[in-house]
């Protein structure tokens, strides 16, 4: 069971033995501040939802989760490491991987060499080991292909491996986001928004594979506006608004919780 959500100022001086713990973040830009003390634990093989109306500050905490802005104030810990100050790249190492709302592939690359890309630095990067142990090196790349195949296969994207990225659909470029970001083998997966425009049947398909992601032990942490999806996903959901927690309960508890409504309808934004 996961530690209650909570914005009061730390609560967890140690620990806390869940997999992403934000606590009590603060992020501010010139002259607004984004993310206001929002605190939440993702449990080992959970799956939440992060919900909560337009400008609540969703995007900016993953962000903050995964590096790419550093808080104003608050700690982000990672397996049970400290990791507010270390670098997107050292996140990704800890075992956080996240995706966009906007997928952007490099489009003139082929699809398997997208996935490639999300493979953690290896030792033919490094010239001195190239000279020195080619063989090794050899052996590392194939063994890289052969996993960036298998996860294009879990994605169903496998039959376009060779094409290149411009080809696929807003939907497929989510799906090869999460290929390339499986790579590294991530403990947690923050996804940002992806049902966002993309067709049923893709749809159906993302939900499949994140459900089996799931069931692998992967810990989840997803934002998404399609309440039905959440609904059919998540156990736990918590909505955020004016960069704080909101509620925190069941899809159809927070579903019907007055004070999400009000902020859906603009009362509190
Ligand atoms: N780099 C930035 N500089 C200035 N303001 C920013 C920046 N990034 C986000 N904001 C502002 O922070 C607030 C929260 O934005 P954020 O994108 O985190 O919200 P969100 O909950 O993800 O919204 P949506 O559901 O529309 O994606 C918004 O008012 C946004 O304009």
């Amino acid at each position: 069971m996961s530690p209650p959500l909570t914005n009061s100022v730390d609560i967890h001086p140690r620990p806390s033995g869940a997999v992403i713990d934000a606590r009590n973040l603060v992020k501010r830009f010139d002259g607004m501040t984004a993310v206001s003390g929002m605190s939440l634990t993702l449990g080992a093989g959970e799956m939440v939802g992060l919900i909560g109306p337009n400008g609540a500050g969703k995007t900016t905490l993953f962000n903050l989760i995964a590096g790419s802005l550093k808080p104003t104030s608050g700690e982000i810990w990672i397996a049970g490491r400290d990791v507010s100050q270390d670098s997107p790249e050292r996140r990704i190492a800890s075992g956080v991987g996240r995706t966009f709302q906007i997928p952007r592939p490099f489009l003139e690359m082929s699809v398997l060499d997208n996935v490639l890309t999300g493979a953690q630095a290896q030792d033919g990067e490094r010239l001195i080991t190239n000279f020195l142990r080619p063989g090794h090196v050899h052996r590392q790349e194939k063994a890289a292909i052969e996993k960036a195949r298998a996860l294009l296969e879990f994605v169903t994207l496998s039959g376009l491996e060779s094409q290149p990225a411009r080809v696929l659909s807003g939907g497929q470029r989510k799906l090869l986001e999460l290929a390339r970001i499986l790579m590294a083998d991530p403990a947690a997966i923050l996804l940002d928004e992806p049902a966002a425009g993309v067709n049923p049947a893709l749809l159906e398909t993302i939900m499949e594979r994140v459900t089996a992601l799931n069931a692998q032990g992967k810990s989840i942490l997803l934002i998404e506006h399609n309440m039905d999806m959440v609904s059919r996903l998540c156990t736990r959901v918590v909505a955020m608004a004016l960069g704080k927690p909101l509620a925190e309960g069941s899809p159809a508890d927070v579903a019907a919780n007055p004070a999400v409504i009000e902020a859906y309808l603009g009362g509190t934004i």
